[in-house]
């Protein structure tokens, strides 16, 4: 069985999606054609009997457009303000459109430090599980109001890599507006490679992620790197794919070669 064949038995799935894929680079607008698909996709990956979190940005990218700003906020006050208010404008429409496809969905809100903190992070476990066995979607985002470190790093890619380790996850998908690692960004160079397949995270590997590519994006390839680190040494596949590609969620776990794939170790 190849590496990408044994992902058709991944039971848990975490898919992590950005900013950059929910929204228009030209307008900020939220991409309804793309939220509907992933919507779709996750809920026959339901369908095929797999427990499923989505973990999404988009909090401030959303909230920017709802209070009719003209670009995302600088100050850190204002972008816990508009994360505030988008992330209750995301949750309406992710609710909407799963309810569409008969699921239920639940509004986590976590910070990366409960990773460190035994009590938070057990019930936060406790509460992904039973969510989980209700047959319910969790919908992770990071808590903006308290975590100013997730805003300023922009982290939310670390992040589903500690959800995954959180309920021990089989596989993490983190889907972006680029189709996987390169070697170098191809935002500054045209000819750069994809990658398709990391066995192991060198030093070379690092210094090929570079920042983030668009005006929403935060982190970047370097956050997916660093998620990629967690999620490996913790047993858990991880792959990075466009989410702009047809049925993307499908085509991973039916062990297509789409993205680049870091193998579990
Ligand atoms: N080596 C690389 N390979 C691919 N993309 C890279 C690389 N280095 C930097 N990037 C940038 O990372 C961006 C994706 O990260 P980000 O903007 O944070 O998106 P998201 O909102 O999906 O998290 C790409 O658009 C690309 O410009
Ligand atoms: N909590 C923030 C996360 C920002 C973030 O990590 O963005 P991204 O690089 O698009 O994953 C938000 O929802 O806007």
């Amino acid at each position: 069985m190849t590496v990408r064949e044994r992902l058709k038995d991944k039971k848990k799935v975490i898919v992590k999606v950005g900013s950059s894929s929910l929204t228009y680079e030209e307008t900020g607008e939220i991409n309804y054609f793309r939220l509907e698909r992933l919507i779709r996709e996750i809920t026959d990956l339901k369908n095929m009997g797999k427990d499923v979190i989505l973990v999404t940005s988009g909090a401030i990218a959303v909230g920017t457009k709802t209070m009719n700003l003209p670009s995302r906020p600088n100050c850190l006050e204002e972008k816990q303000a508009v994360a505030a208010v988008g992330q209750a404008n995301l949750m309406m429409i992710y609710q909407k459109i799963f309810s569409e496809y008969n699921q239920n969905v639940a509004q986590i809100l976590i910070t990366k430090n409960l990773i460190d903190q035994p009590v938070r992070r057990q019930n936060a476990q406790n509460t992904l599980n039973a969510l989980l066995k209700m047959g319910a979607i969790p919908i992770v985002n990071e808590n903006d109001t308290v975590a100013t470190e997730e805003i300023v790093y922009g982290d939310n890619d670390t992040l589903s890599a500690i959800v995954s380790k959180l309920v021990r996850a089989d596989l993490l998908i983190l889907l972006s507006d680029i189709d996987g690692l390169y070697e170098e960004d191809p935002r500054k160079n045209n000819d750069a490679k994809l990658i398709t397949e990391v066995s192991e995270i060198t030093d070379d590997v690092q210094h090929m992620a570079g920042g983030a590519g668009s005006v929403v994006g935060t982190g970047g390839m370097a956050t997916k790197i660093a998620a990629a680190k967690i999620a490996t040494s913790n047993g858990i596949d991880m792959v990075i794919a466009n989410a702009s590609v047809d049925n993307v969620i499908e085509k991973i776990v039916y062990g297509e070669q789409v993205g680049t794939l870091f193998i579990a170790k």
